[in-house]
């Protein structure tokens, strides 16, 4: 298996067939429903909260909001009531049952639901998703978070709608340190293992550096990429502020950090500081005029014509061209 990253990959230029990049449609459709970018911001305290996911929601992005110290109830209440789609995570214990009870009981159905464990190929999952099903059959199910082909499939055949892959690759992921696994270095060709047997949409979670590994997610499987430390640092970003010799910094922790959790048990993520870098609202902007030129560098005019394009791998043992025959 070829073993590569976001910073070994480069896309291939084919022909043009646009006269602006305006014409490029970097839409994505998930659920049943069409978002402007294929990216959501990721579901952790410090980089969404309840006003950014109603403004995301406003404004044609997909959002999961996080579920820590969260009433997911009201969470979901507050969202419709102001018209827009629910979108939670959920994790797999007793208290994410009993708040599945409470949705049946008050007639609630959220759109989305992400259930958000480190270690998502698990019977824990299994069962969550078999309760989700039958409690609340038109929610569609985002689950993870994993990294293997055999992993997608169990998920896609326990009847998840869609799958995140991702074990270890974020900036603030201690998880390869910690234990030894994951994805994190290679999460790219992790991603095109798993998108081989995927009959869903996948999300790509985790290892986002630069707007143009959004495209490269794509080309190598993703319907979707979620990012954290990219959107952890702008002036409505949740995190705290911070000032260091005069500049201005937003703290950005791991979902399992102990700054996260109040406690160090089990601490797979660590904190750091995010240069504070203007309005999310214009960081969207960018990241859609630039996978509108990815789509017109793929010589197409829709998101899913990157996926056509051949790329080149730079350095290492697998460095060379590979061509789409
Ligand atoms: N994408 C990634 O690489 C990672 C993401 N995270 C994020 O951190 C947050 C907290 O995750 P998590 O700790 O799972 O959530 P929870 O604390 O809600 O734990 C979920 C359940 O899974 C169990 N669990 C967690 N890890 C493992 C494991 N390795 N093996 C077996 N059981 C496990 C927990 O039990 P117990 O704690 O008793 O073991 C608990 O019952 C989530 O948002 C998650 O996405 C965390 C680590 C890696
Ligand atoms: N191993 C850990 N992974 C974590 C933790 N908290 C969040 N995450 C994952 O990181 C991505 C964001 O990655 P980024 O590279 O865009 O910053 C997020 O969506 C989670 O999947 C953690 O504590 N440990």
């Amino acid at each position: 298996m070829e073993i590569f990253d976001y910073d070994n990959i480069l896309l291939l230029p084919r022909k043009c067939r646009v006269e602006s990049r305006s014409e490029c449609d970097a839409s994505v459709e998930l659920g049943g429903r069409s978002f402007r970018i294929p990216v959501v911001p990721a579901n952790m305290k410090t980089v969404v909260d309840e006003t950014i996911c109603l403004w995301l929601a406003q404004n044609g992005y997909f959002y999961v909001m996080h579920r820590f110290d969260l009433d997911n109830v009201k969470f979901v209440q507050d969202m419709q009531a102001k018209g827009v789609f629910a979108s939670i995570s959920l994790g797999v214990k007793k208290a994410d049952y009993e708040t599945v009870d409470q949705f049946v009981a008050k007639g609630l159905v959220p759109e989305y639901i992400t259930i958000d464990i480190a270690h998502g190929h698990a019977d824990s999952v299994k069962n969550m998703i078999g309760y989700l099903k039958e409690k609340l059959p038109k929610s569609f199910v985002i689950a993870g978070n994993v990294g293997t082909p055999e992993a997608v499939i169990d998920l896609e055949n326990w009847g998840a709608d869609a799958t995140k892959v991702g074990i270890g690759p974020g900036k603030v992921c201690i998880t390869k340190l910690k234990t030894g696994f994951g994805t994190g270095g290679w999460q790219l060709s992790a991603l095109k293992w798993c998108a081989r047997v995927a009959t869903k949409p996948i999300i790509a979670d985790g290892g986002i550096r630069d707007h143009g590994d959004i495209a490269k997610s794509i080309r190598f499987g993703a319907s979707m990429v979620m990012i954290g430390s990219l959107f952890a640092g702008h002036e409505e970003s949740p995190g705290k502020t911070v000032e260091v010799d005069g500049v201005l910094f937003k703290e950005y922790y791991g979902s399992a950090s102990d700054f996260n959790k109040g406690e160090y048990k089990h601490v797979e993520g660590k904190r750091i500081l995010e240069p504070i870098k203007g309005k999310l609202a214009n960081t969207l902007v960018e990241m859609e005029q630039d996978v509108q030129s990815s789509i017109s560098y793929a010589g197409g005019k829709k998101l899913m014509d990157i996926r056509k394009v051949n790329y080149v791998t730079l350095g290492g043992d697998n460095a060379g061209e590979h061509l789409l025959m």
